[in-house]
């Protein structure tokens, strides 16, 4: 029996109350380590995520001979740059633990190396379809083998030579385009990338940020190679994706108000915020600074009373890992709310359509699964599950968060099986919700 652990819990009329700088972002801390390592001198990263996901990114690089130092304040990393993009060879496989991220860009990094690699990740990675990078990256003269040919593990053979392509994207995935990037810029040729919807645009705008030549007009992103990339100084903002759990908990506890100072706010990733505003939501903004090309701001958040929406089309891929906890916000409010065009979430961590239904209904919830997303009832009482049931994060560390807040909202005592899942993206979360429990 696997061990649960209590979740927080409010007393009384407690809400949400303080100042919060969330973590370093996630997406951009993978990649900042990636350019960094082959980048020409230093890359100094500020707020450099140090979370399981972002740490194995880091191991990988190291065992293919790159030097990365952690300052003791753990707040700055420093990258000792290659300069090229051969790294040293490695027999033992890079495993990758949980990161669904490391893997994709990494297979379109080290996909012309001159000699084999393997990549392997845990069982929730192991699941986790990966034709859809490989595929573009063999048109461009990599072979690499997968199990059952989608899955880890992965063999990349030894390869001398990539030429630029261009692909259209089948599925709106930020990982696909960031491997055919990464492996564009080790081609001989341009390669050009066409989204069907926009999906988050870091990769594009670091390569900018390091000297690389990379353009986008309307939906069509194109890589020149050739241009030397050169160490930075990156100053990495607050996740969205983590600060998500603090704004919708906000809006949905009564007598809550926070401040999230230095959020990332790339336009690419605020479709929770777009959301939440059509559901009535007003969040404030201010402080906005734009540095290596992404912008940040505090956000000001109040309790407030939301509306059902529908969420659905190109909205869907610019809040994607959200939509977890969208689906609890979406039960406080006025209204039913659709989520559709969804079907991305079976992909994820787990098959987040499937989990979130499941994990929720333990509440008593109405929720509906569909296909390609779910139908919520609005205006529900959330009650703590009887003693005999215990939630679950079934590894996923979105999902352990989602419960941590529903659980606030029971103000009774709730048990989390799996909770060690969350220190994938956020090792202080629970503690950092515990702090901001207080009355006003
Ligand atoms: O590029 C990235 O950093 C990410 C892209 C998204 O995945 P997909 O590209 O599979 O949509 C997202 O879900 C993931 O958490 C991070
Ligand atoms: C889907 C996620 O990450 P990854 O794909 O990197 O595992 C996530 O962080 O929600």
């Amino acid at each position: 029996m696997m061990t649960a652990i209590a979740l927080p819990q409010r007393k009384g009329q407690q809400g949400l109350v303080g100042t919060l700088h969330v973590p370093g972002d996630k997406s951009l801390s993978h990649r900042a380590l990636m350019l960094g390592a082959l980048a020409v001198g230093d890359t100094v990263i500020d707020r450099c995520l140090l979370a399981d996901d972002v740490l194995h990114t880091r191991s990988a690089l190291t065992q293919l001979g790159t030097e990365i130092d952690v300052n003791p304040d753990q707040q700055t990393v420093v990258v000792h740059g290659r300069g090229r993009f051969t790294f040293a060879p490695t027999v033992k496989p890079i495993d990758l633990g949980n990161a669904g991220t490391a893997t994709r860009l990494l297979l379109g990094m080290l996909s012309r190396q001159p000699y084999p690699l393997t990549i392997h990740g845990d069982a929730s990675l192991s699941q986790r379809p990966l034709m859809r990078v490989c595929d573009p990256l063999q048109q461009m003269g990599a072979t690499i083998d997968l199990r059952a040919d989608n899955y880890l593990p992965a063999s990349i053979h030894a390869n001398s030579s990539l030429k630029g392509i261009t692909y259209q994207l089948p599925v709106a995935s930020a990982q696909v385009k960031s491997a055919i990037l990464l492996a564009g810029l080790q081609a001989q040729g341009a390669t050009s990338i066409i989204e069907p919807v926009p999906t988050r645009d870091h990769t594009e705008r670091l390569l900018r940020a390091f000297g690389a030549d990379v353009e986008r007009h309307g939906k069509v992103i194109t890589l020149q190679p050739g241009s030397l990339l050169e160490g930075q100084s990156i100053h990495i903002p607050g996740d969205l994706s983590s600060a998500a759990f603090f704004i919708v908990a906000a809006l949905i506890i009564p007598g809550s108000h926070l401040v999230l100072p230095a959020v990332g706010v790339n336009p690419t990733r605020t479709g929770l915020l777009t959301i939440l505003e059509q559901m009535g939501a007003k969040i404030g903004l201010s402080q906005l600074e734009t540095l290596n090309g992404e912008p940040r701001a505090s956000l000001t958040i109040k309790s407030q009373s939301l509306k059902g929406i529908t969420i659905a089309g190109a909205q869907v891929a610019l809040a994607i890992d959200e939509l977890p906890i969208i689906a609890l916000a979406a039960t406080q409010a006025k209204g039913e709310t659709i989520i559709r065009d969804a079907q991305e979430l079976r992909f994820k961590e787990t098959d987040r359509i499937k989990t979130v239904v499941q994990e929720l209904k333990k509440f008593g919830v109405h929720i509906e699964e569909k296909s390609d997303g779910m139908v919520i009832k609005g205006q529900q009482e959330l009650m703590a599950p009887p003693a005999d049931t215990v939630l679950d994060s079934h590894g996923d560390h979105r999902l352990g968060m989602m419960l941590a807040v529903a659980a606030l909202l029971t103000g009774g005592k709730v048990l989390l099986k799996q909770a060690e899942a969350i220190g994938i993206s956020y090792p202080t979360f629970l503690a950092d919700l515990q702090s901001l429990l207080k009355s006003q």
